[in-house]
C-alpha cells in the first residue's frame, strides 16, 4: 500500500513536471525570458531613450569638455561621439539615431547628446523641433575672436594632414570690396560661425528660450568647477522635468 501509494505520488509529481516543461517550452519566448532575464539581473531593464538635450555648439567653444563635466552626473547618459543626425545623417533615418544613443535604466536617467555643427545648420532647429518641441538646448558660447582662431586652427591642422594647400588668416579672413576698402569676410566659416546672433535666431524661430541653457564658455574655461556645480544643480533631474525649463541666472 506504502509502495503504491508513493509511486503515484511519483508519478504524479513527474506528469506535473512533464507538463510543467512542455507549457513551458510552449510559452518558451515568453517564460524562459523572464528566467534569463533574473539571470542578467539589471541588464534586462536597459533600453536605448532619445536624446532629451542637445549640446547645439558652438564649435570649438569647449562642448566636449562640457559633455564631460555634465557626464559627472549619475543620472545623465552621454552620447561620445558626435552623431551629425540632424545635420548630415537625418537621412538615416530615427532608428538609426535610436541605435546610437546609449542605454538607460530607466525614465530618471536622461540622455545628452553633443554636435556643435547643429548651431550653425539652418535645416536644424526645425528637424529638432519637429522630433521634440520640448527639447532642451545648450549653447557654451566663447569670445567669437578666441573660437574664430581656434576654429582657423582645426582648419589649418586638418588641410596639413591632408597635405591640402595651407590657409592664410588674414588672407581668408579679410576681403577688399569694389571700393577697394578692406572688410571682414563674413563669408568664411570660421567667421560665420562666430556670428552668434545670426544662427540663434534660426533657432528662436521655433524654440523658446526658456529651452535654451547658455554657458558661458571663457567662465567654464577658467573655472569648469563653478560651471559644473551649477549643472549638477540644474540637471537635478526633478527640475529638468518638473519645470520644463532650464535654471538660467
Ligand atoms: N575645461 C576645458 N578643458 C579642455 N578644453 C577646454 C575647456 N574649456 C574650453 N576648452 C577649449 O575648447 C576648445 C575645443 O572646443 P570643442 O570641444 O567645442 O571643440 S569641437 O568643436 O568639438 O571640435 C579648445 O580651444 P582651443 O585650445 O582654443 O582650440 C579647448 O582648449
Amino acid at each position: 500500500m506504502v509502495k503504491f501509494s508513493t509511486r503515484c505520488v511519483v508519478a504524479c509529481l513527474l506528469t506535473i513536471g512533464m507538463c510543467f516543461l512542455q507549457y513551458n517550452l510552449f510559452f518558451r519566448n515568453f517564460k524562459f525570458k523572464w528566467w534569463i532575464d533574473l539571470g542578467k539581473g539589471e541588464k534586462s531593464h536597459l533600453e536605448k531613450k532619445f536624446p532629451s538635450a542637445l549640446i547645439v555648439g558652438v564649435r570649438k567653444g569647449g562642448t566636449r569638455a562640457l559633455l564631460d563635466a555634465i557626464a559627472l552626473h549619475p543620472k545623465v547618459r552621454i552620447v561620445r561621439r558626435e552623431t551629425h543626425f540632424f545635420d548630415s545623417n537625418y537621412t538615416l533615418g530615427f532608428d538609426w539615431y535610436r541605435d546610437q544613443m546609449p542605454e538607460v535604466e530607466n525614465d530618471n536617467e536622461i540622455v545628452i547628446e553633443k554636435t556643435p555643427a547643429y548651431f550653425t545648420n539652418e535645416h536644424v532647429p526645425k528637424r529638432v523641433y519637429e522630433m521634440n518641441p520640448d527639447m532642451k538646448l545648450i549653447l557654451i558660447v566663447r569670445h567669437p575672436v578666441y573660437r574664430t582662431v581656434s576654429d582657423f586652427t582645426q582648419v589649418y591642422y586638418n588641410k596639413l594632414e591632408q597635405n591640402k594647400t595651407l590657409p592664410v588668416l588674414s588672407v581668408e579672413a579679410f576681403k577688399t570690396n569694389e571700393a577697394g576698402i578692406e572688410k571682414i569676410n563674413m563669408e568664411y566659416k570660421p567667421m560665420t560661425n562666430s556670428l552668434y546672433d545670426v544662427h540663434i535666431s534660426k533657432w528662436l524661430k521655433y524654440f523658446d528660450l526658456k529651452n535654451f541653457l547658455f554657458v558661458n564658455g571663457d567662465v567654464f574655461r577658467a573655472n569648469p568647477l563653478r560651471e559644473v556645480e551649477y549643472f549638477k544643480l540644474i540637471a537635478c533631474v526633478n527640475l529638468f522635468f518638473s519645470y520644463g525649463k532650464w535654471k538660467n541666472s
